[in-house]
């Protein structure tokens, strides 16, 4: 499919960086100077990102040179109410479309107690991406991102599957357990699998060598966010993952960040 060209290279991998956070997630003020950060993030080489309906419209000029993927769900804000947490659809792939968007994307939490709403978003989604030709990315994670369904192999790998079974073309998950574990996960989906990164870290060389095991057992490259856009130098990061995910280089061969 002529989209998903856009999101991934030759080599059947790709750099998304995330940035679809300031929906639901307080970003000040590590986003305050958005449009700079979306630059040095094109400029280190990232493949795709991953934004919301706000920053794709505002930053079309500089997100022309990459693969635009649009979060579609949503409908909670990072100010707490009893609502918070039940995701509704609130753009569509014609909303995608009229901003150029190659992909969009939307969460599927099995295991949580809004499963049901969030499986339906990722079933109507993709059934409306095959009607358009719309790659659907999928963030398949079992219990959510709270901690009461652990994420073990097993649980990664049945929520991965049940997202290539709702339909999605593209599936987001964590990296859990071994290379070996997790080569499971990526058997077990049809489709190609991304890993996300997860809350900031100061050991960024540990999370580039989970990536480095993610890759080695086939996945397809990485999804991340708040490790590039938060740390001081995204472009470096970003282009550190351009190298663990394109360039054969090893994580211990990552110095300086
Ligand atoms: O959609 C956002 C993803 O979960 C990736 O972002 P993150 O690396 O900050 O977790």
């Amino acid at each position: 499919m002529r989209r998903l060209g856009k999101i991934f290279r030759e080599d059947g991998r790709t750099v998304i960086v995330a940035m679809d956070h300031g929906m639901g997630m307080n970003v000040n003020p590590a986003l305050d100077r958005t449009g700079e950060i979306l630059e040095a993030i094109v400029a280190g080489g990232a493949d795709a990102v991953l934004t919301t309906y706000g920053i794709a419209s505002k930053y079309a000029d500089i997100l022309r040179h990459v693969g635009l993927i649009l979060r579609c769900d949503g409908g909670y804000s990072a100010i707490p109410s009893a609502a918070n947490g039940h995701p509704r659809m609130l753009f569509s792939v014609e909303d995608a479309l009229r901003l150029g968007a190659d992909a969009v994307a939307c969460n599927g939490f099995p295991g949580t107690p809004t499963e049901q709403d969030c499986m339906k978003n990722v079933a109507e989604l993709s059934a409306q991406g095959r009607a358009w030709g719309m790659p659907v990315m999928a963030e398949m994670l079992p219990g959510g991102f709270g901690n009461e369904v652990p994420k073990t192999v097993e649980n990664v790998r049945l929520a991965a599957r049940t997202g290539c079974e709702y339909g999605a073309s593209i599936i987001k998950t964590t990296f859990t357990g071994t290379p070996e574990e997790f080569r499971g996960v990526i058997e077990a989906s049809y489709q190609p699998v991304v890993v996300l990164g997860g809350e900031k870290t100061s050991q960024l060389s540990d999370l580039f060598v989970c990536i480095e095991q993610a890759i080695s057992v086939g996945a397809a490259g990485v999804a991340i966010g708040r490790n590039v856009w938060k740390h001081p130098e995204p472009e470096a990061v970003t282009r550190a993952l351009v190298d663990l995910v394109h360039n054969g280089k090893r994580a211990a061969d990552i110095q300086g960040l």
